[in-house]
């Protein structure tokens, strides 16, 4: 059974943590939230189940030297904000993981992330979905067919989402575009993520896109990787790396037993 404490209970969090409540592997030791609403309760209770699981813990309730000796988890799941990772570092020393997906962090945040993974194992990822990972994978095979090619990338989020997708710009990077000329932000009503590459050709277009309509895709990339980080050495790793088995594994192999739910 994998121990899991998660960081974030907001709009995303709290369906990661519904995910993990009903993943047969995982359990739910204890969700951090900034919000000192529900504090004491648990996750479970919240989101309509009947058992106990996910003890709440509010951020400014705890002394994390003693909450972290205390309450050992084997993995910490971030989907709270860029600074929590100053919080969970001395969580790493009893040896547990990390899973984060803050889409932008701050530099001395991700700097710090970083530092981490020099002591333990930690996987970070803009979009933890599965199928954005083969969107990203084919966006470079066409770039590598039609070179010549205009590229833009779309990106679009609910009305409230204020970053620019750091989904975007990690596949401007992986491409070589300028991030603040190729990337195309949209924001209307509830959409949880599309993310769309269009490849313009003289006498054609190509479009690769990705479409997150459930939150519950977050929770399931997250609880992949979860699964994978567990064995794993002390180290920065991506999603890309985590899926990889999958896109390099010969056919007969994808076609048995997939290594991702999609
Ligand atoms: N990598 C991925 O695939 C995805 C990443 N995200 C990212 O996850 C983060 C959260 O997204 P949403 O749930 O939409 O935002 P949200 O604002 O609805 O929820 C964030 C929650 O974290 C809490 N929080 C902030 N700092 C905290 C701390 N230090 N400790 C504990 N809780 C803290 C806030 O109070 C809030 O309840 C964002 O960075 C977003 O970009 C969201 C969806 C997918
Ligand atoms: O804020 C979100 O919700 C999401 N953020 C990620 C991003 O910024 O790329 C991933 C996903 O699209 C949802």
């Amino acid at each position: 059974m994998i121990k899991i404490g998660l960081f974030g209970f907001g709009q995303t969090g709290s369906v990661v943590a519904g995910e993990i409540i009903r993943d047969s592997q995982c359990k739910l030791e204890w969700v951090i939230r900034q919000s000192p609403k529900n504090s004491s309760d648990y996750a479970s209770l919240l989101l309509g189940f009947e058992h106990l699981e996910g003890k709440i813990v509010h951020i400014r309730d705890v002394n994390f030297d003693q909450f972290f000796k205390e309450n050992q988890v084997d993995v910490i799941i971030d989907f709270s904000s860029s600074s929590s990772v100053s919080v969970y570092s001395s969580a790493v020393k009893y040896g547990c993981k990390i899973v984060s997906a803050i889409s932008n962090y701050e530099t001395k945040d991700i700097n710090q992330l970083k530092q981490l993974s020099q002591e333990a194992a930690v996987l970070y990822s803009p979009n933890i979905t599965v199928g954005i990972n083969f969107l990203m994978e084919a966006s470079k095979l066409l770039q590598k067919i039609a070179p010549h090619a205009d590229i833009e990338i779309i990106e679009e989020h609910f009305r409230g989402k204020k970053d620019v997708s750091g989904t975007a710009l990690r596949i401007a990077e992986q491409l070589g575009l300028d991030k603040s000329e190729h990337v195309n932000s949209i924001r209307v009503g509830g959409i949880v993520g599309k993310h769309e590459v269009v490849f313009g050709l003289p006498n054609q277009t190509i479009r690769i896109i990705h479409e997150s309509h459930n939150r519950a895709a977050f929770g399931q990339g997250a609880i992949y990787a979860a699964k994978w980080i567990m064995g794993k050495e002390k180290g920065l790793y991506s999603m890309e790396q985590a899926l990889s088995l999958m896109m390099n594994a010969p056919n007969d192999e994808i076609q048995s037993e997939p290594v991702a739910p999609l």
